[in-house]
């Protein structure tokens, strides 16, 4: 059982910049050893991405990916096993929902707003894992890790939509791992505490939520991107072989508290 990734190879989807929790997982799993393939959507995004991932010691990739099509999906992960082949994991860290649905009362979520939220931010792992499966990327097996967050599990004020896909998520990574267990592919979640990211200035109410983790979790801090990445190289590693369908919250322990 060791924590060297030293010849492993993982996808990390959802890269921004260097305040993303998707760099700080890149980081813990490249000083780990391991080489990794990055995917993004969007050129400016792209930009940004290649200037990170070469600071990276490691050796790296990068794909553009909207994950909202299938046929870029198939087409990308096709690419990568051609050109770096088979993998041992991905980092899903991908969501979005549209700002005026990150505020005010559930209860007007349009349609279009919940489809949006559900096929960013939820659908799309299932997506990804099935494009993992058709193009043999993990034959020996592999560990696939995505992003959630307590406002699925019970209501935080504001996370409304967000919440509600990220529901979705959880069961997902659920019913994926009770699928790909034969496969010897793993699926879990990080469950992350709330952290000054990109996405979270789309998140009305954001700062209260920040200070009430620094006064109530029993921690009484916000956690920081290399905690996230800590956790994320052990579900990589085969230090958490054992465990699949499991959400593991990093979040100085607030979820505990009512
Ligand atoms: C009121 C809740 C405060 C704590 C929220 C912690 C958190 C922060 C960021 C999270 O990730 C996203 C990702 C995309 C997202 O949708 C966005 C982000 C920016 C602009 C926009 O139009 N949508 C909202 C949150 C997330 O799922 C959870």
């Amino acid at each position: 059982m060791s924590l060297s990734l030293e010849g492993h190879t993982y996808v990390v989807m959802g890269v921004a910049n260097k305040r993303s929790i998707a760099w700080g997982i890149s980081r813990s799993l490249a000083d780990a050893g391991a080489t990794l393939v990055f995917t993004y959507a969007g050129e400016r995004l792209g930009k940004n991405v290649r200037e990170l991932a070469d600071t990276l010691e490691t050796d790296t990739y990068v794909y553009p990916c909207d994950i909202t099509s299938d046929e870029e999906i198939q087409s990308t992960f096709s690419q990568i096993k051609e050109e770096v082949g088979t993998i041992d994991g991905l980092a899903h860290c991908i969501a979005f929902a549209k700002t005026e649905d990150l505020e005010g009362s559930f209860v007007e979520t349009s349609r279009e707003g919940f489809q949006l939220a559900h096929d960013i931010s939820a659908y799309s792992l299932t997506a990804v894992a099935h494009a993992l499966k058709q193009n043999e990327l993990m034959p020996e097996g592999g560990s696939i890790l995505t992003m959630t967050y307590l406002g699925g599990e019970r209501v935080v004020q504001n996370y409304n939509v967000m919440g509600v896909a990220k529901a979705a998520l959880d069961a997902s990574v659920r019913y994926l791992a009770n699928d790909l267990g034969e496969s010897n592919i793993r699926v879990n979640a990080i469950s992350a505490g709330p952290m000054r990211t990109l996405s979270a200035k789309g998140i009305s109410g954001f700062n209260t939520v920040l200070k009430e983790m620094e006064e109530k979790s029993p921690l009484k801090r916000t956690v920081t991107q290399e905690e996230i990445g800590g956790t994320a190289l052990f579900l990589m590693s085969d230090l958490s072989k054992g465990m699949t369908g499991e959400i593991l919250h990093v979040d100085g322990g607030y979820h505990i508290i009512g």
